[in-house]
């Protein structure tokens, strides 16, 4: 299909920036207190590029498992609620996703989305598998909703032992916004390495170091000002799609 852009985004003509810790949460705090977004309205359209990339990447028929199970493993801030905003739209798209929430914060907005699931009978598991290899066994991929951009320093419990096993998997990794345990600047090269990364707004510093398979765009929401003030030089989605395959 033809690429072409919505009036007022040009296409750029460099490459794509990839902002700093402190210009993703500015840009965040941006569209929030001057733009008048609401974190639920963001957080939704953030998801569900989530699961619209990970359909195109990895359709029901593509699954070796006797369904399309998906584990979706989410953490205690927003990208943990872009996991579970992502599980919903999964199972509308005929997946069958599990999620693991160990820590839920206490907030309306996480609330809201953790009832969303359960009403659409997604399972929560009281427990993360102990072993890799349960995990290779009953899902066919992992989405990695645990830290985003604000993640900062040792990774703390129980976080730690979940990412230990992750590390282990061999089912592919899909991990949102940025893979977990990463500095979100400089990577970790022996950390989780994912095997699709979708950046929401821009690709922050640490994807320059992504080596998986699949890297997409998700989160069609900034404005075009915004785009320019911090010269984020996105590429044109194609379409009305949410998303945009980078490699
Ligand atoms: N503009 C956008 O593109 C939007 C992106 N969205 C998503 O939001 C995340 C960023 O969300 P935020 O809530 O700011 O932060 P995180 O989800 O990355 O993580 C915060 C929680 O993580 C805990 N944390 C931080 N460091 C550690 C650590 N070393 N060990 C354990 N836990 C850690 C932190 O805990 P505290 O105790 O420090 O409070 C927080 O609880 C972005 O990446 C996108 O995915 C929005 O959905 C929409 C707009
Ligand atoms: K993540």
């Amino acid at each position: 299909m033809q690429s072409w852009a919505w009036p007022g985004i040009g296409v750029p003509s460099g490459a794509i920036s990839h902002p700093r810790q402190e210009e993703a949460q500015a840009i965040d705090q941006e569209l929030f207190n001057e733009y008048k977004f609401s974190v639920d309205q963001l957080m939704e359209l953030a998801g569900l590029s989530c699961a619209t990339a990970i359909a195109k990447a990895y359709p029901p028929s593509s699954f070796t498992t006797s369904q399309p199970a998906v584990l979706v493993v989410c953490g205690p801030g927003n990208n943990g609620g872009d996991g579970l905003v992502c599980a919903r739209h999964l199972k509308m798209f005929g997946y069958q996703p599990t999620v693991y929430y160990p820590k839920q914060p206490s907030k309306p907005l996480f609330e809201g989305l953790t009832t969303q699931c359960k009403k659409m009978d997604i399972p929560f598991l009281p427990e993360f598998p102990a072993e890799a290899a349960f995990i290779d066994e009953l899902y066919g991929l992992v989405v990695d909703a645990i830290f985003g951009f604000s993640f900062k320093g040792a990774v703390r419990e129980p976080f730690g032992s979940i990412l230990s096993t992750l590390e282990r998997v061999t089912v592919p990794i899909a991990s949102i916004d940025i893979p977990s345990g990463w500095d979100v600047e400089k990577g970790k090269a022996d950390g989780l390495q994912p095997d699709m990364l979708i950046s929401l707004t821009a690709p922050k510093k640490a994807a320059m170091h992504f080596t998986g398979r699949y890297h997409f765009l998700g989160g069609r929401f900034v404005p075009p000002a915004l785009q320019e003030k911090y010269a984020l030089n996105l590429p044109a989605y194609p379409g009305t799609d949410c998303v945009l395959q980078l490699t």
